[in-house]
């Protein structure tokens, strides 16, 4: 009798898992029968002369801040240093079509069947499928198991478009603000909403990277996690930035974004105090900011990320200079941040979906 024959795990070799850590990787364990056959990307944070443990039987490359420096030379400046910002350096290495980034204080989290999540399945499904940015669809994913479009639905829209991002959320500690916070610090969520929703065309979103997915090939130059940490003035706006820079982007080449499925348990509350430092700066600049994403517009020209992206740098030093010094540094950051990619993914430079 044959033994049962164990199905090759989705994307086995066309994904690499990024975890920024200043941490031993013990909350791989909990991971392992999802992530073992995967390839990790370790970027290690912090001081370079600890020694990051990462449990036994998983394939993976670890960068630290020498090996940054080695590899980038002095665009290396574009890199944040003490902070989760330094993410976006695995994405610039891999060579691989998508990306899954984690936080090492996320765990499994349990569904309310209580069957373990594979969050990084669900992910793969939500990259695998179109999204439905011109339409909302009201009975949520058309592209789910039970599920379809709804009556009215324009049959022309019903292909959708290709899916860059899937953004997942977070059972126990939310993502809040440190101000949320402080106010709502016994808070923990709850509740499990079972649905993935395209966010719509001409409406951002604050993108979390703590449980976070995207098509490298398609969106990759636009995930930069903008310089915060050691020597910045704002601090956990990293995916923030890169959230809203992404979806303009997105809207203007026809790509989707979807969050909502997949959940991970996140289990440790960052301290509110030293959150409140890193973004207070940030708390009101972004409302400058948030309007100047919602009007940036892009022209037709543009075809590839980089070319949007580089554009989007020369609006950001033109319109946001004048809020403070940081966004000709961040502006300058982004065209560094480009080059860099350039240089270490020199065939990706074709225009979009080419
Ligand atoms: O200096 C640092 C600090 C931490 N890390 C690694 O980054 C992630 C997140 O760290 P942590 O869980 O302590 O912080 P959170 O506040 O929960 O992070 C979330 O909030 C946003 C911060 O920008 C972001 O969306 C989430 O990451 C862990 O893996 C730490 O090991 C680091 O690399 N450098
Ligand atoms: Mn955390």
């Amino acid at each position: 009798m044959a033994s049962p024959v164990t199905p090759t795990p989705v994307l086995k070799d066309e994904l690499d898992i990024v975890i920024p850590t200043i941490r031993n990787l013990d909350f791989l364990e909990m991971w392992r029968p999802f992530f073992q056959p995967y390839h990790l990307i370790i970027v290690q944070d912090g001081d370079p002369s600890k020694v990051i443990k990462v449990p036994h039987g998983f394939d993976y490359e670890l960068y630290n801040r020498n090996d940054i420096n080695r590899i980038l030379g002095p665009k290396a400046s574009c890199i944040s240093f003490k902070d989760s910002a330094c993410r976006c350096f695995g994405y610039m290495v891999s060579k691989k079509k998508y990306i899954f980034t984690i936080d090492d204080d996320c765990f499994v989290a349990k569904d309310p069947s209580g069957k373990d999540i594979n969050a990084l399945e669900q992910h793969i499904k939500n990259l695998l499928t179109p999204s439905t940015p011109f339409f909302f669809n009201t009975l949520y994913d058309p592209y789910r198991e039970g599920t379809d479009f709804v009556r009215g639905y324009p049959f022309s829209l019903r292909e959708g478009v290709p899916t860059a991002v899937s953004h997942g959320l977070w059972l126990n500690i939310p993502d809040y603000d440190a101000p949320t916070q402080l106010v709502k610090p016994l808070e923990r969520n709850t509740r499990f909403v079972d649905a993935v929703l395209t966010v719509p065309k001409g409406t951002l979103f604050p993108m979390c990277g703590m449980n976070l997915a995207f098509d490298r090939e398609l969106i990759g130059p636009a995930m930069y996690f903008g310089l915060m940490g050691d020597g910045q003035p704002i601090g956990r706006y990293d995916d923030m930035w890169a959230g809203w820079c992404m979806k303009v982007i997105c809207d203007h080449l026809g790509l989707g974004v979807k969050t909502g499925l997949p959940y991970i348990w996140h289990s440790k509350a960052s301290n509110p105090f030293v959150n409140l430092r890193k973004e207070y700066k940030g708390i009101y600049w972004q409302e400058e900011l948030i309007p100047f994403f919602q009007a940036a517009s892009l022209p037709k020209e543009c075809t590839t990320v980089q070319s949007c992206y580089k554009e989007l740098s020369k609006q950001v030093k033109a319109k946001l200079g004048k809020v403070d010094d940081y966004f000709n540094n961040l502006a300058d950051a982004m065209l560094t941040w480009i080059e860099a990619w350039d240089e270490l993914n020199p065939s990706a430079q074709l225009p979009n979906g080419k």
